[in-house]
């Protein structure tokens, strides 16, 4: 697990709710899951990858981003770490940014330029397929005021929310990618079997987090209508009510989709829709 940073606290909740509970003691670095056979080691979001590869643990939480940095993050048979999930959390894209002001076009304008970054790796490898050959700048943070002070001609960084950049007259050229939180397993994972059951346990709360549980009724004669609407997981639940030209769905809906289906199946004849948060789930 991250030992601090925003990874540490998205980690700790996803943990939580997936019920693998345990006690960290004053920011120890170390904590054991009851009623598991899982020791969480606490360590440096970015060191995660290289750890999970060289075996010192089985699993890690990290950036997609920090895994493809590692250099261990290609998905062949050859590579030692493996992405057993995408977390949905902790998004982010990582970009060229320029000057406001600045007259680059495309990274290609970027040959024999200055890049400030803490992502050398990933870096060299999009301007060489861009053909540009950049003198890189290493560093571990504050990128975006490198410009200012005079050390790049450009950043390579993660952005979020984009305030950073606004923040320091900035702007994107080129994305380069987007990431997200993920879990990762060493190849030679000691215990598959509780790896898996981490795995199952992680994907009940972030399926939760993603979908909610939708229940209405509806007339029989307007049933494939209806489902075409919330198609849900497999198929919808459906049950008879008293009046045999009615029944009632209950359908797993994404959450960002589910105002739109309730308008729809409302003008569908739909009636007393609701909509439940899940806290977990298993399919
Ligand atoms: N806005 C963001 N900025 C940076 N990283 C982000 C952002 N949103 C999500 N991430 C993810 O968080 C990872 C960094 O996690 P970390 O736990 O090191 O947090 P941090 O807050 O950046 O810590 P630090 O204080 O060491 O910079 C990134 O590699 C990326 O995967
Ligand atoms: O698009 P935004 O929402 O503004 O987020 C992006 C900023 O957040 C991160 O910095 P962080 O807070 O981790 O500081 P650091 O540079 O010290 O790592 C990242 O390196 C960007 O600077
Ligand atoms: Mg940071």
């Amino acid at each position: 697990m991250p030992s601090k940073g925003r990874l540490s606290e998205i980690a700790e909740e996803l943990l939580s709710q997936a019920g693998l509970k345990y006690r960290r003691q004053n920011r120890g670095l170390f904590a054991r899951v009851s009623g598991l056979p899982i020791d969480i080691i606490f360590l440096r979001t970015d060191d995660i990858p290289t750890l999970c590869a060289e075996g010192a643990i089985d699993m890690g939480v990290t950036g997609s981003d920090l895994v493809e940095e590692s250099g261990y993050g290609v998905s062949d048979n050859a590579s030692p770490i493996e992405t057993r999930m995408q977390l949905g959390v902790g998004r982010c894209r990582l970009a060229i940014c320029i000057p406001d002001d600045s007259e680059f076009k495309s990274a290609k304008d970027l040959d024999t330029k200055r890049i400030a970054t803490s992502f050398p790796t990933v870096t060299k490898t999009y301007l060489a397929a861009h053909h540009a050959t950049s003198h890189l700048v290493s560093l571990s943070g504050s990128v975006e005021v490198m410009i200012g002070l005079g050390v790049a001609d450009a950043i390579v960084d993660l952005v979020e929310t984009g305030s950073t950049l606004a923040a320091n007259r900035l702007r994107i050229l080129e994305e380069i990618g987007s990431y997200e939180t993920v879990l990762i397993q060493g190849k030679n994972c000691r215990d598959k079997e509780t790896a898996d059951r981490v795995v199952r346990r992680l994907e009940g709360v972030v399926i939760a987090r993603d979908y909610s549980l939708l229940e209405y009724n509806i007339l029989r004669s307007k049933l494939a209508a209806a489902e075409a609407i919330t198609p849900g997981f497999n198929s919808p639940t459906v049950n008879s009510l008293e009046d045999s030209d009615w029944c009632s769905i209950r359908v797993m809906v994404k959450r960002k989709e589910v105002i739109d289906a309730m308008e729809k199946l409302e003008a569908l004849g739909a009636s007393a829709i609701m909509e439940t948060a899940i806290s977990n789930c298993r399919l």
